[in-house]
């Protein structure tokens, strides 16, 4: 009599819970399924013997890839007690996170041996990132009507998340790039077939190049080709580099700067400052070689950004510009500037990273307070509220400079208040009157409205300027906590400890 064999390596316990819901769901017979008659029983790969699998039996795994792409422990000995020759089916789901270079690395290995040893696969492998559900309900769907008699569903299985990561960033087509106020960029990129799938409070990373214009200044500066800096970051000015300037040109005015006592000085000193500032004032016999910046000046970082929007074919980001003047010269943020410098039908290297710190609860009220670009993903979570049939009572508090000009996807929120997934906008424009009027400043005068959200589960999200934000915030809280829950002050700052703790207060502050 043909067996059906159900096994997983896990480490962390996400594919042996897949594992088991397979098992129950076919017990269960899910509406989807075929009723199953023998209850699967999911067991550890180790404990699997593939001698005793003939060609009517079926192996249905489950795995995980750690350390480097290899097997979770309890999957380790499985490949190494392959028989040499194997005749049975099997399917296997992979589960990984792409932000690892060996992507799924254990399962695709898993995969090829079985294949190569002769076993034969029923479904394509699957190469699922972190957010798996959709993919296991898809495979479970399949795979279910395999056994109920029915292969075609598994035979078209095509469930495979493109490598794209730290190592091979998703190159995204530019679909719309515009301006939104005087200095706020908004951008959407096609992903549509990437396999990228995100949540609201997720980010997008960006790897920018250098501007040419500086690349250029630079090379008329070493009259030499640059080329070998093209992936260095020519504005983070580590003190490594100062202190080689300071030694090499004798300056002790600079090295008088990096004394310890002096770093604040130092802090603004560096303000707005390029490599380019720095040789042009502080070396001017031209000391400091192309091997020195080399050594030294770190790698460009990849930059993070809310995204905000919640469309599995596009990707929204926004972003303020950074571009000011400094010793006669134009300079431009590095990213913002090399952003607003492409065009639509561009491409530009991205990755998709969740966020866990500032995940978005859908069971609860949502209190988001935000100021400028920091409004990202709070766009990205009320699309996708709109989505759906219901939505929870929200209520955002949006601060910016000037109405007439700063109401970022004004439209956009109008729509949703009209539409009720905004159940509460509260606006705070600091420049509109001659008194400044703060996010914070209205949070105190909506102070009902705020304490009654609270009190009814709401979860506070905070996203925006740390300097701005991080304090003022927690002030305003306290305050409402007071004036509208008629708390004393302890009373008020017991409340807050207590929402922290209980993971009601999420920030992301920039
Ligand atoms: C320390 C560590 C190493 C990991 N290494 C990889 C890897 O090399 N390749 C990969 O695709 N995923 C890697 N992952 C992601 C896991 O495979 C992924 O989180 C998976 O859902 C965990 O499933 P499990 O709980 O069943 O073990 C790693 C995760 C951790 C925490």
């Amino acid at each position: 009599m043909s067996q059906t064999i159900l096994a997983f390596g896990s480490e962390s316990g996400n594919a042996e819970r897949l594992a088991n819901q397979f098992a129950e769901r076919l017990q269960a017979n899910d509406p989807h399924s075929a009723p199953h008659s023998t209850p699967l029983c999911p067991l550890p790969l180790n404990q699997v013997d593939c001698s005793k699998l003939g060609a009517d039996d079926l192996l249905l795994v489950i795995t995980s890839s750690f350390g480097d792409g290899e097997p979770p422990a309890n999957a380790e000995a499985f490949l190494d007690q392959l028989p040499a020759a194997c005749s049975f089916r099997y399917a296997v789901f992979g589960l990984g996170d792409v932000s690892y270079p060996n992507f799924c690395g254990y399962s695709k290995d898993l995969d090829a041996a079985l294949s190569q040893k002769g076993a034969h696969p029923i479904a394509a492998r699957v190469d699922a990132d972190i957010y798996f559900d959709g993919f296991f309900d898809q495979w479970f769907d399949a795979i279910s009507r395999y056994l109920a008699g029915d292969p075609a569903q598994a035979a078209a299985l095509d469930l495979q998340v493109a490598a794209y990561g730290d190592s091979a960033p998703y190159e995204a087509k530019i679909l719309r790039h515009d301006r939104i106020s005087d200095s706020v960029l908004n951008v959407e990129l096609d992903i549509a077939g990437s396999g990228i799938q995100y949540a609201p409070g997720d980010l997008v990373y960006l790897y920018p190049q250098n501007d040419p214009f500086l690349m250029m200044a630079l090379a008329t500066w070493f009259e030499a080709d640059v080329s070998a800096l093209a992936q260095k970051d020519l504005r983070a000015l580590p003190k490594t580099l100062l202190k080689t300037v300071a030694r090499a040109t004798g300056d002790s005015d600079l090295a008088e700067l990096l004394k310890f006592k002096n770093r604040a000085a130092l802090q603004d000193y560096l303000y707005g400052l390029d490599i380019l500032d720095l040789l042009e004032t502080r070396d001017p016999g031209k000391l400091i070689t192309l091997d020195d910046l080399q050594e030294v000046l770190p790698d460009i970082a990849p930059r993070a950004y809310s995204i905000a929007s919640a469309s599995p074919q596009k990707l929204r980001l926004c972003m303020r510009e950074i571009s000011y003047d400094h010793s006669g010269r134009k300079h431009l943020g590095l990213s913002t500037g090399y952003m607003a410098a492409r065009a639509v039908g561009d491409s530009v290297p991205i990755a998709v990273r969740p966020n866990p710190e500032f995940a978005f609860d859908a069971d609860r009220p949502a209190l988001m307070i935000g100021t400028g670009v920091g409004v990202a993903p709070f766009i990205s979570y009320l699309e996708q509220q709109s989505q759906q049939d219901e939505s929870q009572t929200n209520i955002l508090c949006f601060g910016e400079k000037l109405s007439h000009c700063d109401f970022l996807y004004g439209d956009f929120l109008t729509s949703c208040q009209a539409m009720g997934t905004l159940s509460t906008l509260i606006t705070a424009y600091s420049r509109d009157h001659e008194q400044k009027f703060y996010v914070q400043d209205a949070m105190r005068a909506n102070a009902d409205a705020l304490y009654g959200a609270i009190q009814s589960g709401a979860v506070i999200y905070v996203c925006g300027n740390k300097s701005h934000l991080g304090g003022a915030v927690n002030d305003a809280l306290l305050d409402v906590f007071q004036q509208a829950g008629q708390n004393s002050p302890e009373e008020a700052s017991a409340m807050l400890r207590a929402l922290e703790t209980a993971g009601r207060i999420r920030r992301d502050l920039f």
